[in-house]
């Protein structure tokens, strides 16, 4: 059977050993080709967690393996396998769109680079734009260079952190449906934090709720949305972020 895409095992992260933990105790166990969300408020250890789950964070203690890879000795080997889209992450401003997708491309060694870039223009509607400067972009074209850029090395596994921040409701939801045919497409596994609850429930079959660095719930959107006896996800996100029990929550 193939290993999980991600099993985190007790996972913690203290940015100082006098400061509260930004992450503790986590365990999960992500199947290969699942769309899974994280949730939780702001502090609640999201970025932390995919920081150290691409290896830009050292873990304070527990285990990442991603793809079977033991991320403490064989990061390298994970690496070449996933990819991540953050809006928050800029792209050399001064680049051209198609410099930036070659660093990138370079940088995975990914085979027949310029036909690969052509492709992942073409898809993502990106043509036009491959000779503009990256820094004159705006917020939505922004996204789809950096969808491109995450899908450059053909990733098995894709980190999204609030891929649909501040797109307009129509661009969001040209990327909430692109996502869902390229995962269709290709089997990959993401993983993704988002506000978006609308947009957790339709891309996400289960999903992990933080809060102050903790796993406080987790289940599938139907599911925890039933537990909750709640009408949607948002509102058993603020029933968490809240501290709401069920017998509470429900009127
Ligand atoms: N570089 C850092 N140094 C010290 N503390 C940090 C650092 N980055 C994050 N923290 C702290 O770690 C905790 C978790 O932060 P994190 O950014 O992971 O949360 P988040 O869930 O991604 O929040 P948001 O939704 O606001 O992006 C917070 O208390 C935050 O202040």
């Amino acid at each position: 059977m193939d290993s999980p895409a991600i099993l985190a095992e007790a996972l913690s992260k203290r940015y100082a050993p006098d400061a509260p933990p930004a992450v503790e105790g986590l365990s999960f166990s992500m199947p290969r080709g699942a769309t899974w969300g994280l949730l939780g408020g702001n502090g609640a250890g999201k970025t932390t967690t995919i920081a150290m789950l691409l290896g830009l964070l050292v873990p304070s203690g527990g285990r990442i393996t991603v793809l079977g890879h033991d991320m403490a000795r064989d990061r390298f080997a994970a690496l070449a396998r996933m990819n991540f889209s953050s809006p928050y992450i800029a792209l050399p401003s001064r680049l051209s769109v198609a410099e930036n997708l070659r660093v990138y491309a370079h940088l995975y060694d990914v085979p027949r680079a310029e036909a690969r870039i052509a492709e992942l223009a073409a898809q993502l509607q990106l043509t036009e734009l491959l000779d503009r400067p990256a820094g004159e972009l705006s917020a939505g074209q922004k996204t789809r260079v950096a969808l491109a850029k995450a899908l450059v090395n053909r990733p098995e596994l894709l980190l999204l952190d609030e891929p649909t921040a501040s797109l307009d409701p129509d661009t969001g939801d040209w990327v909430r449906s692109w996502l869902e045919r390229y995962r269709a497409e290709t089997g990959c596994s993401i993983l993704l934090a988002s506000h978006n609850m609308a947009e957790v429930e339709r891309l996400c079959g289960h999903v992990l709720m933080l809060k102050g660095g903790r796993m406080v719930d987790s289940g599938s959107p139907a599911g925890l949305i039933g537990k909750y006896g709640r009408d949607d996800l948002e509102q058993v996100f603020l029933d968490i972020a809240r501290g709401r029990q069920r017998a509470e929550a429900v009127p």
